[in-house]
């Protein structure tokens, strides 16, 4: 195992991320995760809780990261307007709707009994 080779990829993995953090919808993002974190902690959240929240808050971050990533593959292949860029960009950002939606009725179904004591 080339070890050197193991820690470059991490850099690159890193830079990928400072890159996204400077788009307003993964500032959006890491935004709504601090708010989410700080409502779990004053909120007290069981470990399957918070193993539910820390695997959403990844896999939305993961998944506009990978959006990013096609919207930036689809304006390196085309300048020209395209129903298939059209169909790339809308289906990947479609993709990282049906996350957020998931995630929001994830989150409500979380809090909202334990802030209400419904549960
Ligand atoms: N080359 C293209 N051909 C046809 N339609 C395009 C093309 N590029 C973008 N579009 C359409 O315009 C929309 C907005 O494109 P844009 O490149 O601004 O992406 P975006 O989703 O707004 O990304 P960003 O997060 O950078 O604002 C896309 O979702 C798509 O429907």
């Amino acid at each position: 195992m080339n070890v050197t080779k193991f820690f470059t990829s991490f850099k690159y993995a890193f830079a990928g991320i400072v890159l996204a953090s400077k788009e307003q919808n993964f500032r959006f993002h890491l935004l709504s995760m601090i708010i989410v974190i700080i409502a779990a902690i004053f909120t007290g959240l069981s470990k399957i809780e918070w193993i539910i929240i820390v695997l959403v808050i990844a896999g939305m971050l993961s998944l506009e990261l990978i959006n990013s990533a096609i919207e930036n593959m689809v304006d390196l292949a085309t300048t020209d307007i395209h129903p298939l860029a059209k169909a790339a960009k809308d289906l990947a950002a479609g993709a990282v709707l049906i996350f957020a939606i998931a995630s929001v009725i994830i989150a409500v179904m979380i809090f909202i009994p334990k802030w209400f004591n419904l549960s």
